[in-house]
């Protein structure tokens, strides 16, 4: 589905994403782990084209590597940012609508509601009176209204309690369900990977090191990857 080859990506003169090549499948889902500084963020940034990179990004069949971000969006990838960076002064509604854009279309879908409840007895409160487990449901609702083909998801579980990480999981393994999509999803927390990954990738100092099957994966090896 979406497949990076070759990816590089640099700030300036400093490359601190070396060669990655990684290849989402159609419904299934990618959990890419790493510590702090490795370089899960620059990986995503580049993927929606916010970041210029250079090798290829594909999805399908189609080269994404020279377009812009919203064209990216158009295309079928939606980008839920680390730290959620919803619009706080819009209401709920209003930030699921602002994903609307991408389709033209006119009417929030359902399933959205339906996934995320509190979204819809909220839906006329101001995003930033939200907690940050709800704007974590909002920025994933909002990235959904872009009826994506493939979701990213940058370190959802930041800042966010134990209790509410578990009811994340799960929302996860629902949209993967109810909208048969591919998840891209970068994390530091084993549990939450492990409840979600079907394939297990580990990058370190932007190069992937470690890869395994979600289901079988050894999580003392991986645990051992993200201890400091
Ligand atoms: N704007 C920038 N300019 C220069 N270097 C940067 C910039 N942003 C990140 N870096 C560097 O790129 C490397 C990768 O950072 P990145 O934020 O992608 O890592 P990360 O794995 O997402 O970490 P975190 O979990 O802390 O967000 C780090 O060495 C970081 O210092």
């Amino acid at each position: 589905m979406l497949s990076t080859n070759d990816l590089r990506v640099s700030y300036g003169m400093s490359e601190v994403i070396h060669g990655v090549s990684l290849n989402v499948g159609e419904n299934e889902t990618l959990t890419i782990m790493g510590r702090n500084g490795m370089g899960k963020t620059t990986l995503f940034k580049s993927l929606i084209g916010v970041l210029p990179s250079q090798g290829r990004i594909t999805l399908g069949d189609e080269d994404l590597s020279s377009t812009q971000p919203y064209q990216r969006v158009q295309k079928g990838i939606a980008y839920v940012p680390q730290g959620r960076l919803v619009f706080p002064t819009l209401t709920v509604e209003e930030n699921i609508a602002t994903g609307l854009e991408a389709t033209g279309a006119k009417k929030i879908p359902t399933d959205i509601y339906d996934l995320f409840p509190v979204l819809h007895d909220m839906r006329h409160r101001k995003a930033g009176n939200l907690s940050g487990g709800q704007q974590q449901q909002l920025a994933i609702g909002r990235a959904l209204a872009a009826d994506p083909k493939v979701l990213l998801l940058d370190e959802p579980t930041e800042g966010i309690q134990p209790s509410i990480i578990k009811q994340l999981a799960k929302n996860l393994n629902e949209i993967k369900q109810m909208r048969k999509i591919s998840i891209v999803v970068s994390e530091q927390v084993l549990s939450f990977a492990m409840a979600v990954a079907d394939r297990v990738m580990v990058i370190e100092k932007g190069a992937i090191v470690h890869e395994e099957d979600g289901k079988t994966a050894n999580q003392e090896e991986i645990a051992r990857y993200l201890a400091v």
